[in-house]
């Protein structure tokens, strides 16, 4: 996948999801899902016309040009390696992007496409505008580089960082448009969810984008706001799935409700970092995890959790391990931050520097305050039996 915060950088035309998606939730992925069709039927017809076009070519040798898709600015192409600098957008970066060189190499240079190829593209914007706003840290579902992997996972070719300052907020619903999606990003659909709002003071609407977009020809599909259905059925009332929904159950500790609302689990993602080499000393080793300030805390306590481990090769399909989380202050050994730490079961190793995702499956416990490392360490010993028990023995 392609990710850049600089709109020229950004490849076109494109087909664009726009919103703030923070936490990638179902509702947000039935906004993106229309976006990843029209890849799927714009690939199709761009194969089918490539070959009717080598098969012409076999008969007489195309006129130069090369097919849009394969216009790389030369910055984009230097920079395609570089990993994202959590929260550094000044290098203008690239992802390393498997989407991008597969089309490199499917389509020989200097055959001209008569079909253009779009970019399946998820516009938003950071910082989170709240943050814009009031100056303070908005904490995330999914800080930007959590965002960008779930993009990734579901598909979307690129994720275009709308740099959300004073110059962007102060656009009016209908230079926005022109300018961003029509001049520079030269959209050709959109897809926004039903309570999209956009431009100075959020005065515009979805309603407004779909008649002012109807200008340049560009239709806006309005996707009708997800409810928490019959088969989410941990939901008693029919509510809309919202972050903040999502962020109230993890603030309760309801992590089962959070990750239906979510689709998948609800995740901690970092390096592992020292912490006060105690965990040993009881028994019970616990890997430190160094989480972005940006994300989301849920209920400090103990969680049942699995855990992968992404080493150095960001392996998304390394094995789970089994294990129980502490988010907190650890009160017992006069802890003065708030930690959050990981114990695998049956486990041992080193697991410093390793790049840990952890998965949030069962709110165990709060935490407390023992009167002896021996009753903290007592009481862990049943947080992993009560977590073997939850993961079925
Ligand atoms: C499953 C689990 C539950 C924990 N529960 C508590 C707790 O209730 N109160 C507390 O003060 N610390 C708790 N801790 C944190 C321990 O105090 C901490 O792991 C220990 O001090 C080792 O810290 P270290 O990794 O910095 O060496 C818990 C840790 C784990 C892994
Ligand atoms: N089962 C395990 N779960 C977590 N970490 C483990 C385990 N076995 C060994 N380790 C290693 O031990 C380290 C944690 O030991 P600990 O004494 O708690 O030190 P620290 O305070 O630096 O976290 C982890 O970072 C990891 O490298």
């Amino acid at each position: 996948m392609w990710v850049t915060s600089s709109t020229e950088l950004a490849l076109t035309p494109t087909v664009i999801a726009l919103g703030k998606f923070d936490g990638v939730h179902r509702g947000h992925q039935r906004v993106i899902e229309p976006i990843l069709k029209l890849q799927e039927e714009n690939n199709e017809k761009v194969e089918q016309q490539e070959q009717y076009d080598s098969s012409r070519l076999e008969k007489k040798p195309a006129i130069g040009g090369f097919p849009q898709k394969n216009i790389l600015p030369k910055q984009v192409t230097d920079l395609r390696e570089q990993s994202i600098e959590q929260g550094d957008f000044s290098a203008r970066y690239s992802l390393s992007l498997p989407n991008i060189n597969q089309v490199e190499n499917t389509i020989p240079p200097a055959i001209a496409s008569s079909t253009e190829y779009i970019y399946s593209t998820v516009v938003t914007f950071n910082p989170h505008p709240q943050e814009f706003f009031t100056g303070k840290t908005h904490t995330l579902l999914t800080p930007v580089d959590e965002k960008s992997q779930q993009m990734r996972s579901l598909g979307v070719e690129q994720l275009v960082l709308l740099p959300f300052d004073k110059e962007l907020c102060a656009l009016t619903p209908e230079e926005f448009v022109e300018k961003i999606l029509v001049q520079q990003l030269q959209c050709r659909k959109i897809s926004v969810g039903q309570d999209f709002r956009f431009g100075s003071n959020r005065s515009g609407t979805a309603k407004d984008l779909q008649s002012i977009a109807a200008r340049y020809d560009i239709p806006v599909i309005i996707v009708p706001l997800q409810v928490c259905s019959e088969e989410l059925s941990i939901h008693s009332s029919y509510e809309r799935i919202s972050s903040s929904l999502i962020r109230q159950h993890l603030e309760r500790g309801e992590v089962e409700q959070a990750n239906q609302l979510l689709g998948r689990p609800y995740n901690l993602v970092g390096p592992v970092i020292k912490g006060q080499q105690l965990g040993r000393t009881i028994g019970f080793p616990t890997a430190n995890l160094h989480v972005p300030k940006q994300k989301f805390l849920p209920r400090l306590g103990v969680y049942a959790v699995r855990v992968k481990n992404l080493g150095e090769a960001s392996d998304v399909t390394a094995a789970d391990y089994l294990g129980v989380m502490n988010i907190g202050c650890r009160p017992t050994v006069n802890g003065t931050y708030t930690s959050v730490e990981v114990h695998l079961l049956d486990w041992t190793g080193d697991l410093y520097c390793k790049k840990l995702i952890v998965q949030l499956e069962k709110f165990l416990r709060p935490e407390q305050k023992f009167p002896s490392l021996e009753a903290l360490k007592t009481q862990i010993y049943q947080d992993c039996n009560a977590a073997r028990a939850f993961f079925g023995g």
